[in-house]
């Protein structure tokens, strides 16, 4: 890490956060929050997580730490709405919100609407496949933007099991594997000062509003390194903050579908370099989509599998406001 990465990692990494509900409630001032929830085909975990989160928004007898809980639904075709909904969510359809726009696929779609979904002027990201969900992450994330006015975005970071039963894989450490072997490389290569981010890719984030709707939202799986370049770019490192959340377990994909994963992640960092092999179709909106090639064995060949991987990003909502008047 250089000096000042090093000086940012001493001074904006809390290892061991203590913040209180009720002192994050006290700190409020008058300021909203909105946990959001991205959701496609989460059935079998997304209702214990919103349960878990439901606390947060108080009881009559306290005032609540969380405003509001909201599942911005990706296009389920299995109980993820009804489930969330059960369980105490407001479920919105990613084709509810800024209907002028034809739904996209992909996590960063359902993130970009969520803003306009929502009215916290503080939006904490939970991803809603995780396993033994601990409802301290959303204090926890909250703490840096309640109680000091710099950090734009704060990022968790945790211990990250690897269970992938199908492979009979069942660890205590390895998750993260497009982090450790694509993001983290790429980032010391476009943005060395990030190389103190302990999780990069992690889906557990808090932000401020203002700073949300002032940036474009890549697709798919590529807005957590879009949001996180955007934020140093704009306010530099004391714009980030990260906190300790314990240990985060989740579904676990295949190693083909990182590699989608993979080839996003690559497309929005290398638009946000100079980089000139970053390729046509790689800066801005030139291209919305980019060919990717994988290979699956049929018997004794290896034949290729061909895809189109979106990587048109979304407008800042504040420009898409502006535009429409709003
Ligand atoms: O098109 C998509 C893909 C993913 N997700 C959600 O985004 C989060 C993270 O996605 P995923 O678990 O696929 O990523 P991973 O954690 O495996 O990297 C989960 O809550 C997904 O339900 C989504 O809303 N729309
Ligand atoms: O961090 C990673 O390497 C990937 C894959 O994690 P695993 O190897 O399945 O634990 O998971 C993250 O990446 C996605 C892209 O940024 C995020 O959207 C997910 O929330 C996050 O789990």
């Amino acid at each position: 890490m250089t000096p000042e990465t090093q000086r940012w990692f001493a001074a904006r990494t809390w290892q061991e956060p203590r913040w209180s509900v009720e002192e994050l409630v006290r700190a409020k001032r008058g300021r909203t929050v909105s946990v959001v929830l991205p959701a496609l085909d989460e059935e079998d975990t997304v209702g214990e997580i919103v349960a878990a989160i439901m606390p947060l928004t108080g009881s009559a007898r306290d005032r609540p730490l969380v405003d509001e809980v909201v599942v911005l639904d990706s296009g389920s075709v299995d109980r993820t709405c009804a489930v969330a909904r059960a369980a105490g969510a407001r479920v919105v359809g990613r084709d509810e919100v800024l209907t002028d726009f034809e739904p996209r696929p992909g996590k960063g779609e359902v993130l970009w609407r969520s803003l306009a979904a929502v009215s916290g002027d503080l939006v904490v990201f939970i991803d809603s496949d995780l396993v033994d969900f601990d409802a301290r992450f959303v204090p926890t994330l909250l703490g840096p933007l309640l109680t000091s006015a710099d950090p734009v975005l704060v990022k968790g970071f945790y211990r990250r099991p690897l269970r992938l039963p199908q492979e009979g894989i069942q660890e205590a450490e390895g998750g993260g594997r497009v982090t450790e072997l694509l993001a983290r490389p790429v980032l010391a290569s476009v943005r060395p000062a990030l190389t103190g981010v302990v999780q990069p890719l992690g889906g557990e984030y808090a932000a401020r509003r203002e700073f949300l709707e002032a940036v474009p939202f890549a697709p798919g799986y590529g807005v957590e390194t879009g949001l996180l370049i955007d934020a140093y770019d704009r306010h530099g490192l004391d714009g980030l903050a990260q906190v300790n959340l314990g240990v985060r377990k989740h579904r676990n994909r295949g190693l083909l579908q990182l590699g989608v994963m993979a080839r996003q992640i690559l497309a929005t960092a290398l638009s946000r370099s100079d980089d000139p092999r970053s390729g046509a179709g790689e800066h801005g909106d030139a291209a919305a989509m980019l060919p990717y090639t994988q290979f699956v064995q049929v018997g004794q060949e290896w034949i290729p599998h061909e895809q189109e991987v979106l990587v048109q990003q979304r407008p800042p909502l504040r420009s898409v406001r502006e535009g429409s008047g709003r």
